[in-house]
């Protein structure tokens, strides 16, 4: 199967590698009868196909080496750049005798001088190969492995960081000391988790990644859950529009909202499901602020809810089938006996905001209601930290991704851990990193439209996991195709260019 066949295979294209399921990937190849230098080659190959796609011949290209594997890398894109008629020089860390395994072939296969970096000047150069460090970095860069990485950073040259950048955690993003700060990426297989998690995720340029002979076959038997959130991994589970559809086939979803000072975030979440394609969509809202909504809504509904009572008579009409707490909803038991109450009415249910933060110190009470229903939280890192306080203990150390999937397991619901890169952690054990986020969205109100985004898709009948990815994503997206100057309002509105390009009905 071609890399182009395999991305249209709507998991594979997602899947994401931890670097032990990457080694496993590799040595189940190997026992399969590839030659581990096979993979070298063909990874090398990889690297120096991309410098060819975009530097003409008389580039001058350094390939900076590390001891390891990643250096091997390095060796053959050097060789085959050379091939080609590339000037091309090799300086390496560290010294060659000490060479192992595939590296040493790899090297040995590079017939011309070698350097030690100490000798080289980067002046000479229009492009330097990073292949110093990649899946087998453990520990923080020091003494030459930071001096040359500090020079390659400051010489200003493109820089192509093989598999990864030399200082960054495959698995978390992480620095260590110092990293590469690369203009392109080429990975091998797959992606992996510490290409889309910052600060990672600024240092990796133009990511892209290479078949080298591991099959897809190969890459799902190794594959841990984790997925890199994009149209490739939701877009067959999104409500398609069919012929038949009439507003009660899209679904019910129903937005409660907060009282006269704070009604905007109800209309905001509103707006957002009606626009991901809800049927329709209603505002449930106490007396003193149906007046202010009725003067603001059109195709959105509105109905008073004075007390829970009220809210069990509106939910007891079972096409109201997904339900949005929490925006600006006001803290405190009022707020949690509303979601009990949605709870028991068995409806999937989105818990955004204020429907988090009043269960602050009562996680329990929470987690007991959350296992009961098809639940999405969506909490930011300070709401998740007031919601988890009390684990704090456990939690020391955590990733990101093990934070968001500790949550996802302890309240059995669907996790958006909101940020920069946004984490979707499922209760059985699946991850979804998102790969769009941008600073754009970090502006009043956001998060109420994602709220309401997330509870439009549960209204059409789309499963906690896919919907919660599938909006993460059409939420930035939209804010991407806004551009400067978005507010959050501009985020609805701006749906329906995305989903026509991404030609989801
Ligand atoms: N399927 C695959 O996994 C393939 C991987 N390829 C490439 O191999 C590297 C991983 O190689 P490995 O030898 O395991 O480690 P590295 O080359 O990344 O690191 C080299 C070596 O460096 C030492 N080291 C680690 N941290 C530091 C540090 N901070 N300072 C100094 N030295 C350090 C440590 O001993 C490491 O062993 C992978 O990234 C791919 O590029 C194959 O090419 C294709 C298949
Ligand atoms: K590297």
């Amino acid at each position: 199967m071609s890399l182009g066949e395999k991305a249209n295979n709507v998991a594979f294209s997602s899947m994401l590698l931890s670097v032990a399921s990457m080694r496993k990937a590799d040595e189940l190849t190997i026992s399969y009868g590839a030659p581990g230098i096979e993979l070298m080659e063909q990874a090398g190959r990889g690297v120096a196909e991309k410098i060819m796609q975009i530097f003409p011949t008389h580039t001058k290209v350094l390939v900076v080496c590390g001891p390891g594997n990643n250096g091997g890398d390095g060796f053959i894109a050097a060789r085959i750049l050379l091939e080609n008629s590339y000037n091309v020089m090799v300086a390496l860390l560290g010294v060659a005798d000490d060479l192992k395994g595939d590296a040493a072939e790899a090297a040995e296969r590079w017939a011309e001088p070698m350097f030690s970096v100490g000798e080289i000047n980067l002046e000479e150069f229009d492009v330097v190969i990073d292949a110093l460090f990649g899946a087998g970095l453990n520990r923080p860069l020091d003494g030459e492995a930071l001096d040359i990485v500090e020079r390659i950073n400051a010489a200003g040259k493109v820089i192509v960081s093989v598999d990864i950048p030399s200082g960054i955690s495959g698995d978390t993003g992480a620095i260590s000391g110092e990293a590469v700060r690369a203009t392109h990426t080429v990975t091998f297989a797959a992606y992996k988790p510490g290409h889309f998690l910052y600060p990672g995720a600024a240092y990796v340029g133009e990511l892209s990644v290479v078949d080298i002979g591991i099959s897809p076959q190969t890459i799902e038997q190794v594959h841990e859950g984790l997925f890199a959130n994009g149209p490739g991994f939701w877009q067959e589970a999104l409500p398609q529009l069919e012929y038949g559809s009439h507003k009660y086939t899209r679904g019910h979803a129903l937005v409660l909202s907060g009282g006269i000072t704070a009604t905007g975030a109800a209309r905001l979440a509103a707006r957002g499901a009606l626009r991901i394609g809800a049927g329709l969509v209603t505002i449930a809202a106490p007396p003193v602020s149906v007046p202010i909504h009725a003067s603001q809504l059109t195709a959105i509904m509105l109905r008073e809810m004075a007390s829970v009572d009220d809210l069990n008579g509106i939910i007891a009409d079972k096409r109201f089938n997904a339900v949005v707490l929490g925006p600006a909803l006001g803290v405190g038991n009022g707020t949690q006996e509303l979601v009990a109450a949605v709870v028991k009415a068995g409806r999937p249910i989105v818990l955004d905001a204020d429907a988090l933060t009043s269960f602050a110190g009562s996680l329990d009470t929470l987690a007991r209601l959350t296992e009961k229903t098809d639940t999405v939280v969506t909490p930011h890192e300070g709401e998740f930290f007031r919601l988890f306080n009390n684990e704090n203990e456990i939690l020391k150390g955590f990733s990101k991704i093990e934070r968001a999937k500790f949550a996802a397991n302890y309240l059995k619901a669907t996790v958006v851990l909101k940020g920069a890169d946004t984490i979707i952690a499922a209760p059985d054990g699946r991850v979804c990193i998102n790969t769009n986020g941008t600073p754009l969205l970090a502006t009043a109100g956001t998060g109420d439209v994602l709220a309401g985004m997330i509870g439009g898709l549960l209204a059409q009948g789309m499963s906690s996991f896919e919907a919660a990815s599938a909006a993460v994503w059409l939420h930035a997206e939209a804010a991407r195709n806004f551009g400067p100057g978005l507010i959050a309002e501009d985020v609805p509105e701006m749906l329906p260019t995305v989903l026509h390009k991404w030609h989801v009905s």
